[in-house]
């Protein structure tokens, strides 16, 4: 697969992504018993070489690569397109971190893997920007900015959540036009969960599933224990069998 993949060309942000109106696509990769992580959280691939690469792609495709505070503790992931070709020259994509608290971890990868001039393989890392609450404390802000990351301040839900339905907006004041979000399961939840943005629009607009057949048994659910109830209802528009595992392209109805 060394062009991306055309049914993703056929469904997810092109340059017809305004930041008036951000893209956001709601992605993960899930067993046959709808677990993302093992025990404890426990990373475990569950994508295949194709369905991976797959993801890469998706992830070159939008703006930003959003995940929760959890997942940047448990798995410490890079969040690029490592798996394309450099000669590609495709821009980076921005980390982007939920993390009402500030809990961020000063020793994770992509903090310490950004650099402002392209490295020996000619290879740009974005600066993690960190999304927290406006009541985090000056301090923690400027030991966390000091250490090379950016902070964006906003106000917290009354679950102390960053709004699912402020993120259209928060993208917009930064300058994005698309965003990706991967995870992990409370983050997939809150987002599925919450139907519209500010405008009235619906929030998520593709679902792309990678599904591995595999069992996990005890693990990380797709959304928390509980939370399974009030799911949208999605439309699939594509599937594809990528290798060992299918992915699903879905619209929430
Ligand atoms: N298979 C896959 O595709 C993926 C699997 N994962 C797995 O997910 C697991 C982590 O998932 P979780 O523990 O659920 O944590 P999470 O990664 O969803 O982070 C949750 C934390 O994010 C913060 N947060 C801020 N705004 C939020 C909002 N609107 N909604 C929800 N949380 C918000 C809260 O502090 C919350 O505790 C890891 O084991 C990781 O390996 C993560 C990403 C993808
Ligand atoms: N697409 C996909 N397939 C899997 O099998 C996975 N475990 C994940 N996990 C997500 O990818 C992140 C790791 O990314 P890097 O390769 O380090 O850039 C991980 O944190 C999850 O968000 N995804």
């Amino acid at each position: 697969m060394s062009e991306l993949p055309r049914f993703l060309l056929d469904h997810l942000p092109t340059a017809s992504a305004t930041t008036s109106r951000p893209h956001i696509t709601v992605t993960w990769a899930q067993s046959l018993d709808s677990k993302i992580a093992g025990p404890d959280g426990q990373r475990v691939i569950l994508s295949g070489p194709e369905s991976m690469l797959m993801t890469h792609w998706m992830r070159s495709m939008h703006d930003a690569i959003l995940i929760g505070v959890n997942t940047l503790i448990l798995d410490n992931p890079r969040l690029q397109a490592n798996l394309l070709p450099p000669s590609l020259s495709l821009p980076p994509p921005q980390p982007l971190i939920l993390d009402p608290k500030l809990r961020f971890p000063i020793t994770s990868r992509i903090l310490n893997e950004w650099n402002t001039k392209p490295d020996q393989r000619g290879k740009t890392i974005r600066q993690p920007w960190i999304i927290c609450g406006d009541d985090v404390s000056p301090g923690r802000v400027k030991e966390v900015e000091d250490a090379g990351a950016r902070v964006i301040l906003v106000k917290l839900d009354e679950k102390g959540h960053i709004p699912p339905s402020s993120l259209p907006s928060i993208l917009t004041s930064l300058g994005l036009k698309s965003v990706m979000i991967e995870g992990g399961s409370k983050v997939l939840s809150t987002f599925l969960h919450c139907p519209t943005r500010g405008d009235g629009s619906r929030l998520v607009d593709s679902v792309v599933v990678t599904v591995a057949p595999m069992f996990i048994g005890e693990g990380i659910g797709v959304v928390p224990e509980g939370e399974d109830i009030g799911l949208p209802v999605l439309k699939t528009v594509h599937t594809e069998k990528m290798g060992k595992d299918a992915v699903m392209v879905c619209e929430v109805e």
